[in-house]
């Protein structure tokens, strides 16, 4: 691992409340899963190409995927994560802490807003239209949460609720209702989908897609693109590495939507691999996390500089390309 994100990670660790620090760290069941993320990329390995120059590639494949409750890891919360962005897209959840609108106005990048669907359209119209005043550039609806993951690291610290004074700020006043509402997971339908299509111009992304017959219904239900993801382990502990799910969704897309891949992804080499199986970026959770708990703005600018850099290493060192062909098993 870099030595700057070890030090962000451990320095997270040693200045977080124990029970807050499990929130962010911990995975569903028996966290099988979360292991399994990082796991896969070490057992990745890259055939460079020779004697291609410099090659063509430019940019940095890397988005910040949605995590909830910043303030649980620093006090400025999601603004101090929306003020290191440099360019690079934060997708910011609707959990967050911070209200989009202020999210937005604080960033040095792009705000694309993450939402699950919730029963009551009306609060669903509402958060859209919030995204949208705020000038969010995409919506990303979750779709990999039809209940709630047991987190069995905040079952055993009886952790289910903010502390006093933190609240999911997006959620006030919400639909004629005073006050804070509550943000539920419920199961929907691609007719849903549509639905919420109808109400905005704005492109819509779907969240948490691992079957590649559902990569092909999304693209064929308008999906602006996907990502293949199974929410940094924390939903179902019996799916695959979000890694090895990633290139039969890439072939079943076959190039008509852009696939981003999140899970596990801890080092430029990681974002060469998922980009090299067919990734248009890699989305970055925890360690974004764990930057910001460290070192507020300044951590999560070290997280993003660190990528790519490494990224940008490893490019070099292969020729300029990064193709499915270059990516070989080590066992
Ligand atoms: C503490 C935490 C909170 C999360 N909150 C959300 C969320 O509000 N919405 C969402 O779609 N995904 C959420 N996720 C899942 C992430 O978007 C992403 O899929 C996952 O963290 C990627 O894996 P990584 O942490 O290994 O990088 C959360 C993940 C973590 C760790
Ligand atoms: O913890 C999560 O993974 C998550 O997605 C979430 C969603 C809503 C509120 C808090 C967390």
């Amino acid at each position: 691992m870099n030595p700057v994100l070890a030090e962000l990670h451990e320095k997270a660790r040693a200045v977080l409340d124990p029970v807050h620090y499990d929130f962010f760290a911990g995975g569903a069941g028996d966290e099988i899963v979360l292991a399994r993320n990082e796991a896969a990329f070490r057992r990745l390995a890259l055939l460079p190409r020779v004697l291609r120059g410099k090659g063509i590639r430019a940019g940095f494949p890397v988005l910040i995927s949605p995590t909830a409750f910043h303030k649980l890891a620093h006090p400025d919360g999601e603004l101090a994560t929306a003020r290191a962005l440099d360019g690079t897209v934060l997708v910011s959840s609707m959990a967050s802490t911070v209200p989009i609108a202020d999210v937005v106005a604080a960033a040095s990048g792009p705000v694309w807003f993450q939402l699950y669907l919730q029963p009551d359209f009306a609060v669903t119209e509402a958060l859209v239209r919030r995204a949208e005043r705020a000038g969010c550039a995409a919506l990303v609806v979750t779709v990999d949460s039809p209940v709630f993951g047991r987190h069995r690291r905040d079952i055993e610290h009886g952790f289910h609720d903010l502390p006093a004074g933190l609240a999911a700020e997006n959620m006030r006043d919400l639909a004629g209702v005073n006050g804070l509402r509550r943000i539920e997971m419920s199961a929907f339908t691609w007719e849903d989908v549509e639905r919420l299509r109808s109400i905005t111009s704005l492109p819509v992304w779907l969240k948490g897609i691992l079957h590649p017959a559902d990569a092909v219904l999304a693209a064929g239900h308008g999906a602006a693109g996907i990502f293949v993801s199974n929410h940094g382990g924390r939903q179902l502990d019996l799916v695959p590495a979000a890694v090895e799910a990633l290139p039969a969704v890439v072939d079943a897309v076959a190039g008509r939507i852009p696939v981003v891949l999140d899970g596990g992804v801890r080092s430029g080499g990681d974002v060469a691999l998922a980009v090299a199986l067919g990734a248009s970026a890699a989305g970055l959770g925890r360690p974004v996390l764990w930057g910001l708990a460290a070192d507020g703005s300044h951590g999560v600018r070290r997280v993003l500089d660190v990528l790519r850099d490494e990224f940008e290493h490893v490019v070099a060192m292969c020729g300029g390309q990064l193709s499915r062909d270059m990516v070989v098993s080590r066992c």
